[in-house]
């Protein structure tokens, strides 16, 4: 379903959610969703084929792979979540087909550069994703302009071609937007001459694109002060690749674990890419503990690291914390962890420096009992450049408060999630319209919600 139609309720999308209960248990995180989806736009740039395991079964993989197959790509299934792509017949796709998934993820954009190396043109349909702002893409269609491609808006959507093909240039974002630099390493990679990004995003998944690129061929590299030099090359290969786990996802159960006063373990995740997350988690009152990857060893068998989270009692405490972009916290983890905050004493205080449109979830959570105010002033260390504008991007939540369980219906993903934690938080049966929508970026998540002991029912 697309986030667009999620505010209606639907009785045949809905979860009943018996709250009330402590988490409980183990589930196992895959590669990340911001890094999945782009290393399979990345296996178009290859001459041969790419293998990419680990990939969570969601939604925005599914378009990505639907929006390959649509241009030729031959998309096999291997074990155990491996997908193989073979982009050796690489063909324009029919404009109809491709609008079939307008709307559906944010991923479509990242199609521009591959498809003009491949093709000379492209075809990009609307794009979906979080309703947490405008999001505009002029960052995007800018570095495609000043690659060389020319671009056309048309009643279906973006239309680009190529006449002289891409070359390298040197750009700087205005902002280190995180889709603006993949699709900057995405069209220099095979663009002729170097290029040179400033003020570039480093999210750790970036640098895991990078690491696939340069599986691939590519020669990038990435200085200190959020530069980025790509020499391009004349040709790439497939890659082989096992993506970082998904650090949103183990951060929204770690969340859940606080909220419910709960423990869960989460196998795969990796401490270096949450350090931010972790701190946070720790200052609020939670506690958590790492165990590391190890091989198997002189017969002993090997053992998946994870970090295993949870509530150790008392009460929790309040905190002040800003979003920003890497190595800061994380905007995706906003929204899952304001549910445990209102659970602890005191007056936490969120800014969120990312998104203008981030904190409109809060109003649900307040209809279960949560005292939440948000304000349009920055109420955090740095001003943002939403400040003194009409964006509520501030909050303050007051806590201990006792939730009781509502009828939600969720608006995006990972408001969705945070209303699903609360749910699970409340006192009582609520009943939580539009879940299909979590599916967009949580694999399975009702299969591990049962896993933890949560009681929810498909009524
Ligand atoms: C699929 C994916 O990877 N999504 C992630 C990606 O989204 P996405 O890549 O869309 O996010 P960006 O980093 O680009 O956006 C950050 C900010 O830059 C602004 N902006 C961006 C591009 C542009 O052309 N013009 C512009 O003004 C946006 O409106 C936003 O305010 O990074 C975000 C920030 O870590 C995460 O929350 C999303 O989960
Ligand atoms: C904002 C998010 O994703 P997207 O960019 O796909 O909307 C998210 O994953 O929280």
């Amino acid at each position: 379903m697309s986030e667009a139609l999620s505010s209606q309720k639907s009785e045949s999308d809905v979860l009943v959610v018996h709250g009330g209960t402590p988490l409980s248990g183990a589930l196992r995180v895959r590669g990340a969703k911001n890094l999945v989806s782009k290393a399979m736009v990345a296996a178009l740039l290859g001459d041969s084929p790419s293998r990419l395991f680990d990939v969570p079964r969601i939604r925005d993989v599914e378009v990505v792979r639907g929006l390959l197959e649509l241009h030729g790509v031959r998309v096999a299934d291997g074990e155990d979540g491996e997908l193989i792509f073979d982009p050796a017949n690489v063909e324009s796709a029919n404009v109809d087909e491709i609008n079939v998934h307008a709307g559906s993820s944010r991923i479509p954009i990242l199609l521009c550069g591959p498809l003009l190396h491949r093709l000379g043109h492209a075809f990009i349909p609307d794009l979906g994703g979080c309703h947490i702002g405008p999001r505009p893409i002029d960052f995007h269609l800018q570095s495609l302009r000043q690659f060389g491609a020319q671009i056309e808006k048309t009643p279906q959507g973006l239309a680009l071609t190529a006449p002289d093909g891409l070359r390298g240039t040197k750009l700087e974002l205005p902002y280190p937007s995180v889709g603006a630099t993949e699709q900057v390493l995405l069209t220099a990679v095979l663009a002729e001459g170097v290029t040179e990004l400033r003020n570039a995003a480093v999210e750790p998944e970036i640098i895991d694109l990078i690491c696939v690129l340069q599986k691939m061929g590519a020669i990038i590299n990435v200085h200190t002060s959020r530069v980025i030099e790509i020499e391009g090359v004349p040709r790439l290969k497939g890659y082989v690749h096992r993506p970082v786990p998904d650090r949103i996802e183990a951060a929204s159960w770690a969340a859940a674990a606080l909220a419910t006063g709960g423990e869960v373990n989460v196998i795969g995740a990796e401490q270096a890419a949450m350090t931010t997350f972790l701190n946070t988690f720790r200052s609020v009152g939670g506690d958590f503990e790492i165990t590391d990857t190890r091989p198997p060893h002189d017969g002993r068998p090997g053992v998946e690291g994870g970090i295993r989270f949870w509530h150790p009692g008392g009460e929790l405490k309040a905190v002040a914390l800003e979003t920003g972009v890497h190595p800061g916290f994380m905007t995706d983890w906003q929204q899952p962890l304001v549910v445990a905050l209102t659970q602890a004493r005191g007056l936490s205080i969120v800014h969120e420096t990312v998104y203008e449109q981030r904190l409109g979830y809060t109003a649900a959570l307040n209809a279960m009992g949560a005292t939440i105010q948000t304000y349009r002033n920055c109420l955090g260390n740095t001003p943002c450049r939403f400040g003194r504008r009409n964006f509520h991007h501030s909050a303050v939540i007051a806590g201990p408060s006792k939730l009781h369980a509502a009828d939600l219906v969720i608006p995006d993903l990972r408001a969705g999630f945070s209303h699903l934690i609360a749910a699970l938080a409340a006192e009582g049966t609520s009943r939580v319209y539009g879940v299909e929508l979590i599916n967009r970026g949580y694999e399975d998540f009702e299969a591990k919600l049962a896993a933890l002991g949560a009681s929810v029912e498909r009524p």
